[in-house]
């Protein structure tokens, strides 16, 4: 598969202060990965540098071999970069379907394909933003950015907040997603068992850093490793 995100010694923040500094990585189209890391680590900032939202201060980053420097967040977008925010983000007065209706664009994903993934959306289509539980808002808000079919979605904490059973429901509707292999996804999360579960690939970030990097698989099989950087016994 042709390489559709490469990151070489990128730094960036905010205002003075740098954040995230030389991460060096690639990612293939319809690949998956997981930015794993403790509290304030950056793994946000690298998503936020990612769309161009950040000061980006050194290094260069490459969407399909075109190098992206000076591309402000909406040409980013316009690109194929697909966003779920931490704060979801959907119209409270809009239905579900609506919802999903006003952001469509043509691919892949559309009102069926997302019915499919969250039949919860189906039986809530005529129900209004607002009327919707957590788990649902955030099952509409990763609807909408797959509505949008960008060739890269990034998903920052989907699961936070979450009761226990809707967070599974979203975790596996994730996976789903991200085995079908029609976008690349990268998935920031506090619960590296369970973004593991969801990809192919991660990275561990300290400091700004990345202190690691393995298949998913190997890494959540080495309890020992995950433990010493994340503390997950
Ligand atoms: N808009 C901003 N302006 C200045 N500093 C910021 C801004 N956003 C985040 N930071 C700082 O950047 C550092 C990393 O934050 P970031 O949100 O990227 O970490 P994170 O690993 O995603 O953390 P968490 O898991 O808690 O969300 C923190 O020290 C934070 O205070």
């Amino acid at each position: 598969m042709p390489e559709l995100l490469t990151l070489q010694d990128v730094t960036a923040g905010y205002g003075d202060a740098t954040i995230i500094e030389d991460i060096s990585l690639s990612i293939q189209e319809g690949a998956s990965l997981a930015v794993l890391g403790r509290n304030g680590v950056g793994k946000t900032t690298l998503l936020r540098t990612l769309l161009g939202a950040t000061r980006q201060t050194g290094g260069a980053i490459h969407w399909r071999g075109d190098s992206l420097e000076g591309a402000d967040p909406v040409r980013r977008a316009r690109m194929g970069m697909g966003w779920v925010p931490q704060q979801r983000g959907v119209f409270r007065s809009l239905t579900v379907e609506e919802n999903l209706s006003v952001v469509a664009r043509p691919g892949h994903w559309n009102l069926d394909a997302v019915w499919k993934l969250f039949p919860r959306l189906n039986e809530r289509k005529y129900h209004y933003g607002d009327q919707l539980s957590g788990g649902e808002q955030q099952m509409l808000a990763i609807g909408r950015a797959l509505m949008t079919n960008p060739a890269l979605l990034l998903l920052d904490e989907p699961l936070e907040g979450l009761a226990p059973l809707v967070a599974e429901e979203v975790a596996a509707a994730v996976q789903k997603m991200a085995a079908q292999g029609t976008l690349t996804a990268l998935v920031v999360e506090q619960h590296p068992i369970v973004a593991l579960k969801m990809t192919t690939q991660a990275i561990v970030l300290e400091r700004g850093r990345i202190c690691h990097r393995a298949r998913s698989e190997e890494l959540a099989a080495d309890e020992a490793l995950l433990d010493s950087m994340l503390g997950v016994a």
